[in-house]
């Protein structure tokens, strides 16, 4: 405890006050579709485009993210590394699937949600954004990804076989440990952060969840 008067599991009590918008977020018609095998496979050739950019622009926020968190001395460091790290293997995995659903990566340009959502990650790059904020946008940034893909795979899916191993690379019980642990993370330093920190923490975890609901519209609509 704290500047701000906070509890420990600050991010699980926010997901509770939010949790409708949590739930458009986890469960889009988008993943939905990837779950009951109704997908539209050229609403997730789009996906797989579009996020491909998107996560070029998320190398720059998560080394950002590192940055602040080395500045002030945490032994968060080796968790927020390996996350920067395990990126260069995922635009490997992005350009492979591409070439496996027959897409021209370099063809591709952002739509609309996409730019404004890179713009978002943009603002964190700034030096006055703090880390108990930064961390916890990455927190929830990753943890809509694992709820969602890990739905896919949950008991009872009828997830179409070429689409699996997407949804493993979110879903998979190892990424949903590193979602755990960056949920620790952000519960620690919000405890320690002072309240209007915590109120821009929370402003950003809704922000997240409304560009996430975007992303998936997009995703599904080219809109
Ligand atoms: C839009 C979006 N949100 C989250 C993630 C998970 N890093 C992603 N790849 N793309």
């Amino acid at each position: 405890m704290d500047g701000g008067g906070v509890e420990a599991s600050t991010t699980a009590a926010w997901i509770e006050r939010h949790q409708q918008m949590y739930e458009r977020a986890t469960r889009h018609p988008f993943t939905i579709s990837i779950r009951d095998g109704t997908i539209d496979l050229s609403t997730f050739k789009r996906w797989l485009s579009q996020d491909y950019l998107f996560v070029r622009e998320f190398v720059a926020f998560e080394a950002s993210v590192l940055l602040k968190c080395c500045k002030q001395d945490s032994s968060d460091m080796e968790i927020i590394l390996g996350g920067v790290a395990s990126l260069s293997d995922e635009l490997s995995w992005f350009k492979n699937e591409a070439a496996k659903w027959g897409i021209d990566l370099a063809s591709v340009s952002p739509l609309k949600s996409n730019m404004e959502y890179h713009r978002f990650l943009r603002s964190f790059t700034e030096p006055e954004v703090i880390y108990a904020v930064a961390v916890t946008t990455f927190w929830i940034i990753e943890t809509v990804y694992q709820d969602s893909f890990g739905f896919c795979i949950e008991e009872g899916n009828k997830t179409p076989p070429e689409l699996l191993g997407t949804c493993q690379r979110w879903g998979s019980a190892e990424f949903k440990q590193y979602c755990q642990s960056l949920q620790r993370i952000a519960d620690r330093s919000l405890a320690n952060a002072p309240a209007d920190a915590v109120k821009s923490a929370e402003e950003a975890f809704i922000r997240v969840l409304e560009l996430e609901i975007g992303f998936w519209e997009m995703s599904s609509s080219q809109s």
